[in-house]
């Protein structure tokens, strides 16, 4: 059985050109699939120029309340506006996967706040819950990914976790790229907690340099 055939089939759905203000005004690609693993409603934002050889690739899990509030407890907005900056120079793929609170839901995920308020941490506010520490997997980012015929990546990611899964899905990094630190008197402990949890958090930042 071939890691693809192991992997089950996705098909492209509709390829949707639109203009993103926040990827430097490029037009992007915005692609839809039937089929994918989880049935979520999961988005490929494919980014000109399109790189053959190792296309640089964001795996971006929603965050309602960073993405598009701009709340600063966590680091997802200025991550996702780091990785458009960078496809819209680079060229690339951005994977927006509905994982909302690392799977576990948008109102789970507010509920944890206020735990986390009282001095619990991110991952533990989970577990306090009921639910896992980290509910996502990355079966059908790899499915996106192959469906789109990208078979070798450069990973934009401080989360050995991604790399990992996606290799075990089939998927030849053949680079890892720290995204940057995002610093704000919010999220500090929100950072140490990614920290402690395995996050490769470079001392860098906010820009990552990307190779041509
Ligand atoms: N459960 C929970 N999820 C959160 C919280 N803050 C952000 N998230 C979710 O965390 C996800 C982003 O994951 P992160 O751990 O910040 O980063 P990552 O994507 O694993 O790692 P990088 O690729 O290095 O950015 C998004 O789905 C957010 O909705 C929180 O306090 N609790
Ligand atoms: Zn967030």
């Amino acid at each position: 059985m071939t890691a693809g055939a192991a992997l089950g089939a996705a098909t492209v759905r509709a390829r949707v050109p639109v203009d993103l203000h926040r990827a430097a005004g490029r037009t992007a690609e915005l692609v839809t699939f039937r089929g994918l693993p989880d049935d979520g409603e999961h988005l490929a934002c494919l980014v000109p120029p399109r790189d053959t050889r190792a296309p640089l690739v964001r795996l971006h899990s929603e965050c309602l309340t960073g993405d598009v509030f701009g709340s600063t407890r966590c680091d997802c907005g200025p991550q996702l506006d780091e990785a458009l900056n960078l496809l819209a120079v680079h060229g690339g793929v951005l994977l927006y996967l509905r994982q909302e609170g690392r799977g576990i839901g948008l109102y789970n995920k507010l509920d944890t706040y206020l735990l986390q308020d009282r001095g619990t941490d991110t991952f533990e506010a989970n577990r306090l819950i009921g639910r896992g520490a980290d509910e996502r997997d990355y079966l059908a980012a790899a499915v996106m990914l192959r469906t789109l015929g990208l078979h070798r990546v450069r990973l934009l990611t401080n989360n050995p976790d991604k790399v990992r899964q996606l290799r075990d899905h089939g998927i030849d990094i053949a680079e890892t790229l720290p995204t940057g630190v995002h610093l704000t008197p919010g999220n500090a402990a929100y950072l140490e907690a990614k920290a402690r949890s395995g996050h490769h958090l470079p001392v860098r930042g906010p820009e990552t340099e990307v190779r041509a």
